[in-house]
Order: C-alpha cells, then sequence, then structure tokens
C-alpha cells in the first residue's frame, strides 16, 4: 500500500542484496522509520520487541532470519539453531511455524553450499505468495460490504468495526481483514471504519488508524470498550478482524478483546467475520481455547504508555498507580460459534470443520498429521 504516496511493503531484501528492511512500527504513527537488519539477532529482536508484528508478517520477517542465520553459516546445526531461535520469539500466530517449517523443507536437503541463494528465493516466494494471499481475501470480501450496504438500501455508508492491526502493516501487503476494505474504498464504496484502539499496545490507534489515513479510508478511533454501545444503535454493519491462528474447526486466536466484541456482535446481530490465509490455519488443533498458546507479554506494556509531547518528543508515562501488579494478556479465542465467516484466500466459508474443508479438501487427508 502507499506511505507518501509511495507503494510500499512492510519488509523487503535491501541492494546489497542480503540485508533486510523494515519498518519500524513501534515508531509509527510518530515517525516512519525503516530499519536495515543484518543478522538472525536483530530479526529475532525485532519480532520480540514488536518492531515487526502481526501474524504474516512475523512469518516472512523469520524467513529472512533463516537467509541472514546462514550468510555466517549453513551447516544443519545452525540451519536448527535458527530455526529454534526464531520459532521462540513469540508464541501465538501460526504464520511464524508454517514460515520456519516451509524454509526447513526447502533448505534440509541442500548441501550447505546450496543453502543461501535457495533460500533468500524462497523468503522472497514466501513474501509475494503473502501478497497475493491477501488480494484474494479481499476480493472475497468485497461482496461481504456491498451485501451489507444493500442491507441499508445503499444510504450512507458501510461502517466496519475491526480490533487490532490486521492491515497490510500486519503482513507483507494488504492486510488480511482491512484488504477488502481497501478494495471497496478503491471500487467506491463508502467505507468507514471504526478503529477499537487496542490496549495495551495501541495497534489500533497507533497503526490501523495511520495506514487507512495513508490510504484515505474514512475512520474513527474508539477506546476499546465502546464497540458494544455502537453495536447496540445500529452503528456497525460487520466486524471484521484478523487472526493469529485459527483451529481446523475454526476457532479464532486474535488480539486480546476480540472475543468480547465477537459477544457483542451476536447478541446484537451484527455479522463478525474473520478475515485469514491459509498459513495461519493450525490444522493440527480443534480446541482453540484449551490448546492455543497465548502470549503473556512484559507488564510495562500495560503500566505505561507512549505517546508525543506537544513539544514533539515521544515519552512514555506511568498510568497505574505504582506497585499495582498487573496481567498482560496478548491474545484470547474466539470460539467458531461466534464467527460469522472466515474469509479466506479461497472464499469465505462457515467457521467449521466442514466449511474449512469444503474449501481446502486437500486437508482431509493429512488431519492430524501435523502436516
Ligand atoms: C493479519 S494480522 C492478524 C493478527 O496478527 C492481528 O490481528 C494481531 O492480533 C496482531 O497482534 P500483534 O501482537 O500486534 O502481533
Amino acid at each position: 500500500m502507499k506511505v507518501h504516496e509511495q507503494p510500499t511493503r512492510t519488509i523487503w531484501v535491501e541492494a546489497d542484496g542480503t540485508s533486510v528492511g523494515i519498518i519500524d512500527q513501534t515508531r509509527l504513527p510518530h515517525a516512519f522509520v525503516k530499519v536495515r537488519l543484518t543478522t538472525l539477532e536483530a530479526v529475532a529482536h525485532a519480532i520480540r520487541s514488536m518492531q515487526v508484528r502481526g501474524a504474516p508478517l512475523i512469518g516472512a520477517a523469520a524467513a529472512y532470519g533463516i537467509c541472514l542465520a546462514l550468510r555466517e553459516n549453513a551447516s544443519d546445526e545452525a540451519l536448527a539453531r535458527a530455526h529454534e531461535v526464531l520459532l521462540a520469539t513469540r508464541p501465538t500466530a501460526i504464520n511464524l511455524r508454517w514460515a520456519l517449517e516451509e524454509m526447513r523443507r526447502t533448505l534440509q536437503p541442500l548441501s550447505p553450499a546450496g543453502r543461501l541463494a535457495e533460500a533468500y528465493r524462497r523468503a522472497a516466494a514466501l513474501c509475494d505468495e503473502d501478497v497475493a494471499l491477501n488480494r484474494s481475501i479481499g476480493s472475497h470480501g468485497v461482496p461481504l460490504l456491498e451485501a451489507a450496504w444493500a442491507r441499508k438500501g445503499k444510504q450512507g455508508r458501510i461502517n466496519v468495526l475491526t480490533h487490532c492491526n490486521a492491515g497490510w502493516l500486519a503482513t507483507v501487503d494488504w492486510g488480511t481483514a482491512l484488504a477488502p476494505v481497501y478494495l471497496a474504498h478503491d471500487a467506491g464504496l463508502p467505507v468507514h471504519v471504526w478503529v477499537d484502539e487496542t490496549r495495551p499496545r495501541n495497534q489500533g490507534a497507533s497503526l490501523t488508524a495511520w495506514e487507512l489515513g495513508q490510504h484515505g479510508v474514512p475512520h474513527t478511533v474508539i477506546a476499546d470498550n465502546v464497540g458494544g454501545h455502537l453495536m447496540q444503535h445500529g452503528e456497525v454493519d460487520l466486524c471484521i478482524v484478523g487472526t493469529d491462528r485459527t483451529t481446523a474447526r475454526g476457532d479464532v486466536a486474535n488480539k486480546i478483546g476480540t472475543y468480547l466484541k465477537a459477544l457483542a456482535a451476536q447478541d446484537n446481530g451484527v455479522p463478525f467475520y474473520v478475515a485469514l490465509p491459509s498459513p495461519t490455519i493450525d490444522w493440527t488443533l480443534e480446541d482453540g481455547v484449551r490448546d492455543i498458546p497465548i502470549e503473556q507479554r512484559d507488564g510495562t506494556e500495560l503500566t505505561h504508555i507512549s505517546g508525543r509531547l506537544a513539544s514533539g518528543e515521544v515519552v512514555s508515562v506511568h498510568v497505574t498507580a505504582p506497585g499495582s501488579p498487573v496481567a498482560n494478556y496478548g491474545f484470547d479465542v474466539t470460539p467458531a460459534r461466534l464467527v460469522t465467516g472466515l474469509i479466506t484466500e479461497r472464499g469465505v466459508c462457515a467457521a467449521s470443520s466442514e466449511g474449512l474443508l469444503s474449501l481446502f479438501p486437500e486437508r482431509r487427508t493429512v488431519r492430524g498429521t501435523g502436516t
């Protein structure tokens, strides 16, 4: 998507052909800063510290982390260690494991001497595939927005509520939940997005609002607890969120607070859609509430909040009572029964085993094998 009118991806190989460029998302929305990564450790730090974040982008970054590791040492041991280091960076997004497995499958059979060039080729292909999958999710999602608009007699605007950031910043390009929004907006549909601020790290207020603004999509930032009120008053036509891991039966892990939005949506008859590329499906799990690992992050994300002073200086301030213990859960799981539909690159399906298998029939034979 465009930044300052320039088409931009969230990750790329620099002109030297080896180092990896990213946008430092911890600096947004106050500064648009690019960072050059040259080592495995730098990539692991970028994922852990959330300079790059969002399930698909975490996977893409990890793929390039393998490339940078192989530059130093392409042995079997080095490949295994890089895999292990990167896999440990964040636990919930399954795209991380998926991308690392893809890299291992490609590289393991090769001799160490042949690995490096192939690693860069596979990582680049993985990024291009992500862009194509998301574009396709967008195409399948647009009719849902058109239907929402038709339901209100094509009057006014189409109000979409989203949580966290599942836009292009969370992927290589286009985004998942926001891909239909961008395509609909570009096609001239009157889309407006309610953007949950998404405490504690404010991915909605800082990232989603920023990227929608860059693309000229009308939007309004709301505090995290506003969605239910808006739904009660007919101000939300549909919700679309992303996911970090979706189980084989359609349970959905996403940023903390997503579950409460789904409950409010069901109570108010508002369609609740989840957009995901197939690498986000964990075919090995069924019960998401029981089995998806939920990341708990440093409590300072909750005790402190950062923002820009009138002087332009960006500072972090303490918002909790000194000494109050905090718990910082990063994700929650929305059970499939609360999800109206899953928007994938192959189409929209019910959030159920049968729904997913109808779009991914090849999985009928391999489910339960962990492949
Ligand atoms: C296409 S992104 C889907 C999810 O990864 C997104 O909604 C989300 O929860 C991101 O969490 P984050 O902690 O910012 O990595």
